[in-house]
């Protein structure tokens, strides 16, 4: 438990003085918590006494109605205090970590961890910031009130007070156990927890594949599996905790029995005022509560253990540019050197060295899964070479910190990501500080602004996360209306497979063109046009580069560019057939 606080006290860092003061404030309503048995002593004393007099009774009167006012300012002031720093705390780490994630690298995503991630940024640092500040204020209110209790016990008499101590450190054994048996099977549960986020996760994310493919039972049964297991995990964990639980709070019932049957007896045979008996009668009802309470806790308190842990191993990730300068390059070239490369077991590229002037587009053509997107993937560092360097500007990437590299470079991809969030906000992504007009330039020139002002809201627009509400043109037209907002000088494209209509390829290519005016570009290239425009051609083999040049020289050769051209040739001119037997089949009909 006491862990447990320090464990909390480091997480709040700056705001842990906060959460101090407030627990002195805490400690201070404990020991006010005693003043009505006090009081109540004071006046009982003087009744059987018969001493009592008016007086008396409004001076007990009086402490009572002052400690309770003391009371409830010393609560609003400690609600004031540590209420709201628990979400303080969660927000400045959830930004944070938001942070490091864009710092990660790629591999990082893809290793099964994304169950794992979303459940310590979204359910653990939510029970933390829901439960966690109540729990220390419990916890701190537990022990001081035991100490408290234990101490008054002794003042008020020492036979009693002693028997307290030593039951009360018996409790405090069992309770270890409790904590030890909430260890071990915390983890259990938070694993299990881990794998219904992952299964629920790929569920929705792979529900248009799953319904296509009339999938949606054997996955519904997969899910419901998982589901059933953390059902039983979770039963499994309260049971586990109710046996220990129960023999920890025994240890205070007795200990309550025994304090009525000794102050009786004392009273009974004399050595015991009996006022005295009786306020110990009211007192050790309520004095073990908040210690007993304890118990119930423990299981809550083992889960945002396990969850802090969770959390502290996620932010110890090792960033890519720990050691990373913030870099402002002068030239915009970009360079790879005998670079190998192996996402895992496999190598991926092999000794790659090829040179991209400044402001000259480079086309990377080559058979699926040669490599090419690896090329990419490594200049803006979603995974980090293995031997070799990749230089941009003369520079080392890994010299740079991920923030100072992507600045210079802007990426559009084939399958587009827009946030659920406004098209201005979707388009703002590429300079968050752009204003209205810019992004509206930016619109224009990717060829979007007219079908954005056609929407009902304009670009107020809210687009379903993903993109769902957009086509696929749109959507591709937005993510380069980003890019040419950013204006990086080095622009990485993965031209567009899939076919699109007429009209709408027209409008990307418009868009692009706008895009890639003055830039060093690297088209991973898929059209014919694309590949003959380039200032140079770069084949990919297996993982090699087995031809370099212009298209003119690389056609010349009966290398595998020219095989990939003809059979790119061939492919072109069926979809052309194709398209014109549609043409004709239509006209007849
Ligand atoms: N994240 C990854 N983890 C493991 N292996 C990967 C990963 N990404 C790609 N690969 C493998 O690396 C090889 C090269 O893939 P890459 O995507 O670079 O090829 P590509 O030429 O871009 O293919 P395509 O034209 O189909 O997109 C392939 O064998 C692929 O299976």
């Amino acid at each position: 438990m006491l862990r447990f606080i320090k464990k909390m006290l480091d997480l709040a860092d700056e705001f842990s003085g906060k959460l101090k003061l407030a627990f002195v404030l805490s400690f201070i309503e404990s020991l006010l918590s005693n003043a009505p048995i006090f009081a109540a002593l004071f006046v009982f004393t003087r009744l059987l006494d018969g001493t009592l007099t008016a007086a008396d009774a409004w001076l007990g009167g009086a402490a009572l109605l002052a400690a309770i006012v003391f009371r409830c300012l010393l609560r609003r002031w400690f609600i004031a205090l540590q209420s709201g720093t628990g979400y303080d705390i969660c927000a400045r780490e959830r930004i944070g970590i938001g942070d490091r994630f864009k710092r990660f690298p790629m591999s990082y995503f893809t290793e099964g961890n994304i169950g794992n991630v979303s459940s310590a940024v979204s359910i653990d640092l939510l029970f933390i910031e829901e439960h966690g500040m109540g729990a220390m204020d419990r916890v701190v209110n537990g022990y001081v009130g035991l100490a408290i209790g234990c101490a008054m016990l002794l003042l008020i008499d020492w036979r009693i007070g002693l028997v307290s101590v030593a039951l009360s450190a018996i409790a405090m054994l069992s309770l270890e156990k409790l904590q030890k048996v909430g260890k071990r099977h915390s983890r259990i549960r938070q694993e299990q927890q881990s794998a219904l986020t992952s299964t629920v996760l790929e569920y929705v994310q792979g529900i248009s594949v799953i319904k296509a493919f009339h999938m949606i039972g054997d996955k519904a049964r997969s899910l419901q599996e998982t589901i059933r297991q953390t059902r039983d995990r979770a039963i499994d964990f309260e049971n586990k905790f109710a046996p220990p639980s129960f023999r920890y709070q025994t240890w205070f019932s007795l200990l309550t029995a025994l304090t009525i049957f000794m102050a009786a007896c004392f009273s009974f045979y004399g050595t015991m005022n009996t006022a005295v008996m009786l306020m110990l009668f009211i007192y050790v009802f309520y004095m073990f509560l908040p210690i007993k309470s304890l118990a119930g806790l423990t299981s809550q308190i083992r889960v945002m253990e396990a969850g802090l842990e969770r959390y502290e191993r996620l932010k110890q990730t090792t960033i890519m540019d720990e050691d990373g300068r913030d870099v402002r390059l002068e030239r915009f070239d970009v360079a790879f050197h005998n670079v190998s490369f192996a996402y895992e077991a496999r190598d991926t590229l092999r000794e790659i060295s090829f040179t991209v002037p400044e402001k000259s587009m480079t086309a990377l053509v080559g058979m699926s899964g040669s490599g090419k997107t690896t090329i990419a993937n490594l200049i803006v560092r979603f995974w980090d070479v293995q031997l070799g360097e990749v230089k941009i500007g003369g520079v080392n990437v890994k010299e740079m910190t991920c923030e100072s590299l992507l600045r210079h470079i802007s990426m559009v991809f084939q399958k587009v990501y827009l946030f659920h969030d406004t098209i201005f906000n979707n388009i703002r992504f590429g300079k968050p500080d752009a204003t209205f007009e810019e992004v509206v330039e930016a619109a224009k020139k990717s060829r979007c602004h007219d079908f954005i002002v056609n929407l009902e809201d304009g670009y107020d627009t809210v687009v379903g996360e993903g993109g769902g509400s957009l086509s696929g043109g749109e959507k591709q037209r937005i993510s380069i209306a980003r890019a040419i907002l950013k204006d990086a000088p080095i622009i990485l494209l993965d031209e567009a497979t899939a076919s699109v209509d007429p009209d709408n390829e027209r409008h990307i290519q418009a868009a692009i063109n706008e895009l890639v005016r003055n830039k060093t570009l690297i088209v991973i290239a898929h059209r014919l046009s694309t590949i003959r425009s380039a200032d140079q051609i770069l084949v990919m083999d297996d993982g090699k580069l087995v031809q370099k040049g212009t298209h003119e020289q690389l056609i010349r050769d009966t290398g595998p560019y020219s095989r990939l051209w003809e059979k790119r040739q061939m492919a072109r001119s069926w979809k052309i057939a194709a398209r014109t037997e549609t043409v004709t089949e239509t006209a007849r009909t």
